[in-house]
């Protein structure tokens, strides 16, 4: 058994009987009001017609097969409003109003505080959650309700171009936000919280999410306890999981093993923050919605891509958590392969989620388990820089002294199929570097006989095309194309067609964690990992952390705030690439 998990309960006796009281039922869902959320989601055509549209673009419907509407009594007293489109029968009548409930478990906690209340508090003040709805927050700090109200409220914001009755809506948020102590391996507690759950809910169908914002050692203890004492009776029940999902193949394996006693695959939500990114949403749109790109999309025309995460500072207050997992496991395993699977992935037969996802895990299955030769990994250092001094990573107190844990890795993985054959996907991520950033370089292949090729001077790598999607900060997408310089002679030089986002579109871009909150009450499950793409995805990772862990493989230091350690060029090298953030060009 791996460090951070706890073996399953020994509750099997409960597992029939609970599944069969977390059978999904519908829920009315009205549409968001927002002109983001619509423009984005289109949601505003979606609320003229009394429809909802998912995050994928399709229509919701009210119910779904998987919300076992079927085997549901208290579905038949379901109608639709009036004008809505639906595939529902038209006897169905409302005469059950619903509920949601949202309990973070973990409130007290650095995500809940950071991302999922702000997260809820927007989605509620852009009009996205249903009407009737109630936040809670469970966790063993010792809270009233009040106390965490005021918790919530340090965190809360509005958008820039929202400030409208801001104060009015945080007032009418924290009315709907309740807070419950317990212990997360306590059925009793659970049971508790049940009761406030209930009494909320008053009697109305109840819809119920659960948050799992906690270290993963207690995933399983609080499913077990939600399951068998919180679940919603009437409604449906859905459980969003944070990552880590295990730390390799066996303990993912074993996670999901025992999470499954107690939920069904339709039940879990494996979040991964980066797939709710605006950018990584609009990687499918690009390049499925344009003719100019997707035929370029392939072996034939493009040379390398490369996937590359990093950030300006260090695991400062997380440490203990890294260190036992480390930057493969922390952003290459997860954020970064999720965007590769979506970028390589072959045009899936629909928009639905299962579709989707059946073409990214074909893709995760196409790749070879990563070589120790395709990686480097790193750690930094401490730098002084202008009177400052930067600690390195082994002096943070929560971190062995003498750890091999990388903050930095750089890998060449391979996709054997015939799209992708011999192209190289190098991916780079890294704490403590020079700068923040998340972005997709596609660089594509040279122009055969290119007629000016005189006119680029001797780099003819540098003039290749290339494409740029910058997830953040400042979202972006360009492609460097050549172009002659204006004037009497031929001079050429490389410019970008460039598509910035705070330009083109001129409102807040939405948190990851408010799309794929509404996504995970909407029970559109597209932007959620399923079983088996994680466990393809621990596949390719697994020989590579075992053989760097076993044969105590040490990182290269870097110095914080650097530009990571020069093996990564090395590696890069060895493919005939170049790191497109390191250029100069930019
Ligand atoms: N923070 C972040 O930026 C990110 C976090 N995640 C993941 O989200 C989850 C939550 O993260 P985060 O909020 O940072 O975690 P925290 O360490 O802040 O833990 C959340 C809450 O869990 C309880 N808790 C902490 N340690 C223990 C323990 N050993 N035993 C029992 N309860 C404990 C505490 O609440 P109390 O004591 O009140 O019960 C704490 O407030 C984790 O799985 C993390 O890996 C994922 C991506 C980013
Ligand atoms: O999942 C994680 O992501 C954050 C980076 O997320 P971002 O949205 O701020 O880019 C990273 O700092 C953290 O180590 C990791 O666990």
């Amino acid at each position: 058994m791996a460090r951070h998990m706890s073996p399953c309960s020994s509750s099997f006796k409960y597992e029939t009987v609970f599944l069969s009281r977390f059978t999904p039922v519908p829920s009315p869902r009205k549409s968001c009001s927002s002109t983001w959320v619509s423009q984005v989601r289109s949601r505003i055509q979606a609320r003229k017609h009394f429809h909802l549209n998912s995050s994928n673009g399709h229509p919701l419907n009210v119910v779904s097969l998987q919300d076992g509407l079927a085997g549901n009594p208290l579905a038949r007293e379901y109608v639709e409003p009036q004008g809505r489109e639906t595939s529902l029968p038209s006897s169905l009548s409302p005469k059950v109003e619903s509920t949601l409930s949202i309990t973070v478990v973990g409130a007290s906690g650095d995500l809940a505080k950071k991302k999922i209340f702000p997260a809820l508090f927007a989605l509620f003040y852009e009009d996205c959650l249903p009407e009737d709805f109630n936040v809670f927050g469970y966790a063993r700090s010792n809270m009233n309700d009040n106390e965490l109200r005021d918790m919530i409220s340090r965190t809360l914001t509005c958008r820039i171009d929202k400030r409208e009755n801001c104060e009015d809506k945080m007032d009418q948020f924290l009315k709907r936000c309740f807070y419950h102590s317990g212990q997360y391996n306590s059925e009793e507690h659970f049971a508790e919280l049940d009761k406030k759950l209930k009494e909320k809910e008053a009697g109305k169908l109840s819809n119920r999410l659960y948050y799992l914002s906690i270290p993963p050692n207690i995933f399983v203890d609080a499913v077990r306890c939600a399951s068998l004492r919180a679940s919603s009776a009437n409604g449906w029940t859905r459980v969003i999981v944070e990552k880590p999902f295990g730390r390799d193949s066996e303990s993912s394996g074993e996670l999901t093993r025992c999470l499954k006693q107690y939920l069904s695959e339709d039940q879990i939500f494996r979040i991964d923050h980066y797939l709710g990114k605006e950018l990584v949403e609009n990687l499918s749109v690009l390049r499925f919605s344009n003719l100019v790109f997707e035929p370029l999309w392939s072996r034939d025309y493009i040379r390398n891509v490369q996937f590359i995460f990093s950030e300006d500072f260090g695991t400062e207050g997380r440490g203990g958590y890294f260190d036992n997992y480390g930057i493969i496991r922390d952003i290459m395993q997860n954020h970064l392969l999720q965007i590769l699977a979506l970028f390589a992935m072959e045009t899936p037969v629909s928009l639905d989620a299962e579709d989707i996802r059946n073409e990214k895990v074909k893709v995760l299955r196409s790749m070879r388990p990563l070589q120790l030769e395709d990686v480097i990994i790193g750690q930094y250092k401490g730098h002084s820089k202008g009177g400052r001094s930067f600690p390195a990573y082994v002096d943070d107190p929560t971190v062995p002294k003498d750890s091999l844990t990388p903050t930095f890795a750089a890998a060449a993985l391979f996709i054997h199929n015939a799209r992708w054959d011999g192209v190289p996907f190098l991916m780079k991520a890294g704490k403590a570097l020079h700068t923040k950033r998340a972005e997709i370089r596609v660089q594509f292949r040279h122009v055969p006989g290119n007629l000016y090729k005189r006119n680029f001077g001797t780099d003819l790598d540098k003039a290749t095309n290339e494409l740029v999607l910058r997830v953040q900060p400042d979202e972006a997408i360009y492609l460097k194309i050549n172009n002659k310089v204006p004037g009497l002679g031929m001079r050429l030089d490389r410019s970008d067609l460039n598509l910035l986002y705070r330009a083109r579109y001129p409102r807040e871009i939405p948190d990851a964690y408010e799309r794929l909150l509404l996504d995970a009450i909407e029970g559109e499950r597209r932007l959620f990992i399923r079983s088996d793409e994680l466990d393809a995805a621990w596949g390719l990772f697994t020989p590579l952390l075992k053989e760097v862990e076993e044969k105590k493989i040490v990182p290269e230091l870097y110095p914080y705030g650097s530009r990571g350690p020069v093996g990564a060029h090395y590696l890069a090298a060895k493919y005939n690439v170049r790191w497109g953030d390191l250029s100069g060009e930019d």
